[in-house]
């Protein structure tokens, strides 16, 4: 298994991010092979009834990266690239992340290889359906809680819901995360993720000495991450110059007007042809010139061909991955790009997303104005917790990051002990 995970590109860049903060911190080699492999891997096929009347076998999985702080914690994702391997990695970062934000919280990921965008509701909400049920012996409000990621969404969490409480023979919200409000969803995780990038993005403008109002941002992905991240960034006053989906790119170096995009994509559910912008090619919007670059889509899209020609002063990982390792490198030896990295940038999402499993699990609501709050409150604290100690040891962001988060989980591991 260890050799077939790591023939995954996605994976094997997982790993090199962890045994560079392993080496750091000088993890002994038992903690290092704890810290390192998944607990569960769960494959599961989901044969659903297309609506033509055949019938299509899909492939999902789960991997559970450990449980050894709480429950695992991690989005569900539906499309085409959906693989094992990238899953496995996904499911590692949710851990950092959970750790870094002080979360009581294991990591966790899942997917299904689909294509979304091609399937119906019915067809969609079959394969969800029978996904949850296949789940069921793996997942729990404290064993797995599930939330939207790339392809997913508030929709899916209700389909999921119903399906285990159904089985559960009543209703159990804290089975998901990310669900519709009329489902004990939280006010403020549907912008949450988005929100943070925005919150973090400005934060490091402060420390940049650049005024909001004077900035620009480019936004790939214009998803639930990159639409909430362009909208809050916006309402602080920054420049929106450039957005993208698979579609395509726009520009606009007067400034996109974001609410305005919100409301075409809601009507036409994409950003092509929207009348308030040129249309550019997509792999010339990271390269054009700005204060703020957010990668809000998919992974691998700062790589070794195009890290030293980005020209951001500030990049905000709202997508999982964005920056290659050998990116990484190159950035780090320029020493002009400010990184936020992904597992700090996009932690609004699974940090709103722990506030909704605690009101499910004590029946309250509270407002959005707490929820953001608060929300803010965590994020400044890891913000200024990551950059203290990347200062002080003269390490780049991503590495700080990670170190914090791998030693909190390491620092666990080795409290409980082995069994027997
Ligand atoms: N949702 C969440 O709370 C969280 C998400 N993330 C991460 O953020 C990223 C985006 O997730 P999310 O916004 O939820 O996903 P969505 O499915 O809501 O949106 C994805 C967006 O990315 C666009 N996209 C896909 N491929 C490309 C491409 N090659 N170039 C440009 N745009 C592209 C899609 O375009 P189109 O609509 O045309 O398909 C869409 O606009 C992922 O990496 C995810 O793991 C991280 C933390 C939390
Ligand atoms: O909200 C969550 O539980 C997880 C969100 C997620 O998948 C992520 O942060 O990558």
């Amino acid at each position: 298994m260890r050799e077939e995970l790591l023939k995954n590109p996605v994976f094997s860049m997982a790993i090199e991010q962890f045994d560079r903060v392993a080496d750091f911190l000088q993890l002994s080699p038992e903690i290092r092979e704890r810290c390192k492999w998944p607990k569960r891997i769960i494959t599961v096929t989901v044969p659903i009834r297309k609506d033509d009347g055949t019938t299509e076998v899909y492939f999902g999985h789960r991997v559970q990266h450990h449980l050894t702080r709480g429950p695992v914690k991690g989005g569900l994702r539906y499309h085409p690239d959906v693989d094992v391997g990238e899953v496995a990695a996904l499911a590692m970062w949710m851990n950092w992340k959970c750790a870094l934000l002080d979360l009581p919280f294991g990591g966790g990921k899942g997917g299904i290889c689909c294509k979304p965008m091609e399937m119906s509701e019915g067809e969609l909400e079959r394969m969800t359906r029978r996904f949850t049920m296949e789940m069921i012996p793996f997942i729990g409000p404290e064993i797995d809680v599930m939330a939207p990621d790339m392809g997913t969404n508030e929709q899916t969490m209700a389909w999921i819901t119903d399906t285990y409480s159904t089985h559960s023979g009543h209703l159990v919200p804290s089975i998901v995360t990310g669900k519709p409000l009329t489902l004990q969803g939280s006010a403020g995780r549907t912008r949450a993720t988005g929100h943070g990038v925005a919150f973090l993005a400005s934060n490091a403008l402060k420390k940049l000495g650049v005024e909001s109002a004077e900035a620009t941002a480019i936004v790939q992905g214009f998803g639930n991450v990159g639409m909430h991240a362009a909208a809050t960034m916006s309402s602080y006053g920054i420049k929106i110059i450039g957005v993208s989906d698979v579609s395509g790119a726009l520009w606009n170096p007067e400034g996109i007007d974001i609410q305005k995009l919100m409301a075409y994509t809601g009507k036409h559910q994409t950003i092509e042809n929207f009348p308030g912008a040129q249309s550019i090619p997509s792999g010339e919007l990271l390269l054009r010139p700005c204060d703020i670059l957010a990668p809000c889509a998919i992974g691998g899209v700062i790589t070794k061909a195009n890290a030293a020609a980005i020209k951001c002063k500030v990049l905000a990982e709202g997508a999982n991955g964005p920056t290659t390792p050998e990116a990484d490198r190159v950035i780090e030896e320029r020493g002009d790009v400010f990184v936020i990295p992904d597992v700090l940038c996009n932690a609004g999402g699974v940090t709103v997303s722990y506030f909704e499993w605690v009101q499910n699990l004590q029946r309250f609501q509270w407002t959005e104005r707490e929820v953001i709050s608060k929300l803010e409150t965590k994020l400044n604290a890891a913000f200024e917790q990551v950059t203290g100690f990347a200062m002080r040891n003269n390490i780049p962001m991503r590495m700080a990051a990670q170190a914090i988060a791998i030693s909190t989980v390491a620092g666990a591991k080795k409290t409980r002990g082995l069994f027997p």
